[in-house]
């Protein structure tokens, strides 16, 4: 279990910077602030260390251009909104970036493009050339496709997605926060701050609300979860005020400020961070007591034999979550049999398929090199 970070060592930083930080709590793009941090980020560079953008605000600076004082309902305005906004963002980054002749590159993503095992491969050689190229890639979802994403603003998991497909080293994650506390400093402002924990500790997610602010959406829950989802790749996620002088300068020479989550267990392969960067499940499996305990402690295949309820109208090749007797999900996995079959099934051992389908696919439900353990 890793308990501590040597910085000095670190080299590939992801930094998402959030909505209300970027636009000055939505009256438009704060380029001294955006100008700020490209000057620590250039710094950055130049230690050798490789800087992968993900940025919000297109959203925001849409409604500032578009003069929309309230962040629309309708999933077609936020999309236009975001389509112009976007514009602004990049722009802004490109006319920073250039002062000191670096070139960067706009990345659209979705977590559908996540879930495409072609396309995540796609989007990782992709990140990874322009890293060799020295160029700083500025991402975003691509908020004109995507739907739940841009409603649940979550550019806090796409961080997290982005750390596993570059390995990074440190996420950090630029907020209107000092970082994790106790409690919503907004409702409570005498909650204390966190200044470490272990990535996907029940007890700190418990902690995070999951409203964010008048521009920003997912608030702290998205951002622990993202810490969570960059654990898989071994990364450090820092949750820290992108007010604070010279933040990323200060956290790369050691100084230990906001909120450090920590992976609790060693990074799983590269295989299974892809299964990890699924988000959207197509089924959830209840498993008995006697299931749970083998996946958890040896890492076996799920059998049908130890499912005992199924949901959803999922198909063969689906991703599915897997939840104890208690409603607990413990882990994700692609089916090998569709709803129907699987309800047909369950509580059968894998020798008996045969005889209630007619066929079998395969002996497992879901193979253990297509099951991630959360
Ligand atoms: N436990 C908590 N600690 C800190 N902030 C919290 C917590 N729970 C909820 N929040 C809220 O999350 C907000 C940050 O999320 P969000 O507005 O989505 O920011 P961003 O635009 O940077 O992603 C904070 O302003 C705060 O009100
Ligand atoms: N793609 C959207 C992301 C919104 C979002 O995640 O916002 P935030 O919670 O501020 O990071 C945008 O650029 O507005």
């Amino acid at each position: 279990m890793s308990k501590q970070i040597e910085i000095g060592k670190t080299q590939r930083w992801v930094i998402k910077i959030g909505s209300a930080l970027l636009t000055n709590e939505g009256r438009g793009l704060d380029t001294v602030a955006i100008e700020n941090w490209v000057q620590q980020i250039v710094t950055l560079c130049r230690q050798g260390k490789e800087v992968i953008l993900v940025s919000s605000g297109a959203v925001a600076e849409g409604m500032k251009r578009l003069g929309w004082a309230e962040r629309p309902a309708t999933l077609h305005e936020l999309q236009a909104a975001a389509a112009v906004g976007q514009m602004g963002v990049v722009q802004t980054y490109e006319t920073c970036f250039k002062h000191y002749g670096i070139h960067t590159a706009q990345v659209l993503l979705t977590h559908d493009d996540a879930a495409n095992r072609k396309r995540y491969l796609n989007a990782r050689s992709t990140l990874k050339t322009l890293i060799d190229l020295k160029v700083i890639s500025v991402i975003n979802e691509n908020d004109t496709v995507a739907t739940d994403e841009i409603r649940f603003g979550d550019n806090d998991t796409l961080g997290g997605l982005v750390s596993n497909l570059v390995e990074a080293d440190v996420l950090v994650i630029m907020t209107d926060q000092q970082g994790l506390y106790e409690r919503d400093p907004r409702l409570d402002p005498n909650a204390k701050l966190i200044s470490q924990g272990h990535a996907g500790d029940p007890i700190l997610e418990a902690m995070a609300g999951s409203t964010g602010g008048r521009l920003g959406r997912g608030g702290m829950a998205t951002k622990l979860r993202a810490a969570r989802v960059a654990a898989r790749s071994g990364t450090a996620t820092w949750i820290v005020s992108g007010r604070i002088p010279d933040v990323l300068l200060k956290i790369a020479n050691g100084n230990h400020l906001g909120t450090l989550l920590l992976p609790a267990n060693p990074p799983v392969e590269a295989r299974k961070q892809w299964l990890g960067a699924h988000q959207k499940m197509h089924g959830e499996l209840v498993l008995d007591d006697g299931a749970v305990n083998v996946l958890r402690a040896s890492g076996k295949s799920l059998l049908a034999v130890g499912v005992r309820q199924v949901k959803g109208d999922f198909m063969r090749g689906d991703m599915v979550a897997c939840f104890t007797l208690t409603g607990e999900e413990i882990a994700r996995g692609i089916v090998n049999y569709n709803a129907d079959e699987t309800i047909k099934i369950m509580g059968q051992t894998s020798n008996r398929i045969a005889e209630i389908l007619g066929y079998v696919d395969e002996p497992e439900l879901i193979h253990r090199d297509n099951l991630i353990l959360l």
